[in-house]
């Protein structure tokens, strides 16, 4: 994994950060910028009317009454108050300005990583590299490290602007003191910095033990692994798990301590000790010279001084660390879409001849292991085709081929005799209703989990529920109180949790809301009971009788349904044929199909024996 030093840092990303906030509110990034400077500024004025003010008290005093010194102390006093109260009413409109745009950014900026996030590849996320990037990055959408980062500039040049406007009133009136009173942070500084530094770099290279903690705290602490982790016992293992990697962060984080309070302590000495020097030598001077004022200045000043020498080190090093936050975030921006282009061929209405998956294989990117070896199948137009095999055969692989969220590494997918690559993408995946094994479960409405199936049609309750009766979702929507607009799930208010059948069946309805002229369905009826499922197929194959479908079933009764089945095993295709032939043939299906056929009777029909 690269470490923060090793991490390359881009110049440019305060140039982005600049354009993307002035994009946001030019207005008021320029009165953010015009307020900062006024309030840099403030410090160097105070400490020259501070010393005005004093000067003249002494002076008055010295001549032994405040006659002819009345105007005098009259102006600076109105001055002190007046910069005073200038500084107030420039603190609050910086603070103001600056909760707006961070309110504006964190918008834009999520919404920017959320589009980004829709348009990365399957690849992208089946990958635990390039996973680990996004998660990193996606840490990142709320904006607030950008908006950090602005901050830290500008309060960087804030800083910078009032050691230099404080050096010049120091400079003129004692070198070797201002000096000394500049310099006298330093160490301390340094000590802070070289801590900021550290604990970033840790906290880079911790990143995916971070998502392991929370991945503990999530399986003992949501509804999905409750009863899993009660009814195993796994709470105690878990919580085991997430004590040892805090232990292990604390013995890191301890050490670092450690060495940080003992830097701080021995160069914060210096520090100390240089401003206190700083002060005798002041005091000498002033005592020479008479200039009161003066020392009342070099008190305000060491004072000040270290406050902004402090802030502006230990802010260049927070500005270093957050830009490299915001570097996550940029290389995540960047980060190639779309890999996987489309043609500009439309989509046929109705297909003519069907698809043909010729010497398909295929390899995942970043393995070696060829989960596909030269299949070669057709799905004839207005069939149903059922694929079968054991777990891992390579099934919902050649779906996600199919649906293009993966290119075949050798072969070819032709849809009417066309390459699958020539139709537009977008023409493409309208065209097909895919329902996956590990379907999401919207924790929304009725209406939003089956017309997600074609977005548009949301409001058409006609179509919602023709889709919900094609699927046999309707039975349970008429025993929910509020029908199509019921809330699904338990994460929000009002909702009803179904059955893992039911949800399936939703799923399904959603599936058959696109009528699409290709359907797709991975393990459709894995939780549905046996009958429903007979059902269910029985109008699928009424409403689907002129589109074309794939099946990936593990049950037999489904299988037996399909016009065609395909056998796949380690990747290759090893029987194919309609269930009679497939029978005849006494091969691995039948041996299949025998076995589950045992399974149900008291006697075994057939014997099943492996081909
Ligand atoms: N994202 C991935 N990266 C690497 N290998 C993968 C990935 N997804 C699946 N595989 C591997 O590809 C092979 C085929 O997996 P696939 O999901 O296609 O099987 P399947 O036939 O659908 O299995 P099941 O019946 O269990 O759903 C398996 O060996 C699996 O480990």
């Amino acid at each position: 994994m690269p470490t923060a030093s090793k991490k390359r840092v881009r110049d440019n990303d305060w140039l982005r950060i600049a354009a993307m906030l002035w994009r946001l509110s030019p207005v008021r990034v320029s009165a953010l910028i015009l307020v900062t400077f006024a309030v840099s500024v403030v410090p160097a004025v105070q400490l020259q009317l501070t010393a005005s003010a004093v000067q003249s008290v002494a002076d008055a005093v010295a001549a032994g009454g405040a006659d002819g010194f009345t105007g005098r102390i009259l102006v600076v006093g109105l001055l002190i108050a007046g910069v005073s109260v200038a500084a107030h009413l420039f603190g609050v409109w910086h603070q103001y300005l600056d909760s707006v745009l961070r309110l504006h950014l964190a918008t834009a900026v999520g919404e920017q990583v959320m589009r980004k996030g829709t348009r990365m590849d399957l690849q992208d996320y089946e990958n635990p590299e390039s996973y680990d990037k996004l998660q990193r990055a996606f840490q990142e959408s709320s904006g607030s490290n950008i908006h950090q980062l602005f901050a830290d500039t500008l309060s960087f040049a804030r800083e910078l602007i009032t050691i230099v406007s404080v050096s010049a009133v120091l400079f003129s009136w004692h070198p070797w003191i201002a000096l000394l009173i500049l310099l006298a942070p330093i160490p301390s500084a340094l000590a802070q910095m070289w801590y900021g530094k550290k604990m970033y770099e840790i906290e880079y290279d911790r990143a995916a033990d971070r998502r392991r903690l929370l991945y503990f705290q999530y399986l003992t602490t949501t509804d999905h692994t409750f009863k899993e982790v009660r009814l195993f016992q796994l709470g105690d293992f878990f919580i085991g798990r997430y004590r040892e990697l805090v232990q292990r962060f604390l013995k890191v984080d301890r050490s670092l301590n450690r060495r940080q309070s003992l830097a701080f302590g021995l160069l914060g000495m210096i520090s100390v000790l240089a401003a206190g020097a700083a002060l005798i030598y002041a005091m000498l001077a002033t005592t020479r010279t008479g200039e009161i004022g003066q020392l009342a200045g070099y008190l305000q000043a060491i004072g000040v001084v270290q406050g902004s020498g402090h802030a502006l080190l230990v802010g260049l090093a927070m500005l270093l660390q957050n830009k490299l936050f915001v570097s996550n975030l940029f290389e995540l921006l960047d980060l190639p879409e779309r890999q996987i282009r489309g043609g500009q061929r439309k989509f046929p209405a109705k297909l003519r001849t069907g698809i043909e998956f010729r010497e398909v294989s295929f390899t995942y990117p970043g393995t070696t292991e060829q989960v596909l070896d030269r299949v070669s199948f057709t799905l004839p137009a207005g069939n149903c085709v059922a694929l079968v095999g054991q777990n891992g055969a390579g099934k919902t692989t050649l779906v996600k081929l199919l649906t293009r969220l993966y290119e075949p590494t050798g072969g070819e997918i032709l849809i009417d005799g066309v390459p699958i690559q020539e139709y537009d993408l977008t023409e493409l995946r309208g065209n097909l209703g895919v329902i996956f094994q590990d379907y999401i479960r919207y924790e929304m409405s009725v209406r939003h989990n089956i017309g997600f199936g074609a977005v548009e049609q949301l409001a058409d309750t006609g179509r919602v529920r023709a889709a919900a009766e094609a699927s046999g979702a309707d039975s349970i929507v008429d025993t929910l109180p509020d029908g199509y607009d019921a809330m699904l799930g338990r994460h929000f208010e009002n909702g009803s949790q179904l059955s893992g059948g039911q949800w399936q069946k939703v799923a399904l309805a959603r599936a058959f809301m696109r009528g699409a002229p290709v359907v797709v369905l991975d393990e459709p009826t894995a939780s549905i009971d046996a009958e429903a499922e007979a059902e269910i197929f029985g109008r699928f194959r009424t409403i689907a009788s002129t589109s074309t479908s794939l099946l990936v079933a593990h049950r037999f009764s489904t299988v037996r349904i399909a016009d065609r089945i395909i056998v796949i095993e380690g990747g290759r295709l090893i029987e194919q044929g309609t269930h009679s032939e497939l029978m005849r043939q006494d091969g691995h299906y039948a041996y299949l199909f025998n076995l589950q056929a045992a399974g149900y009777q008291p006697e075994p029909a057939t014997e099943a024996v492996r081909p």
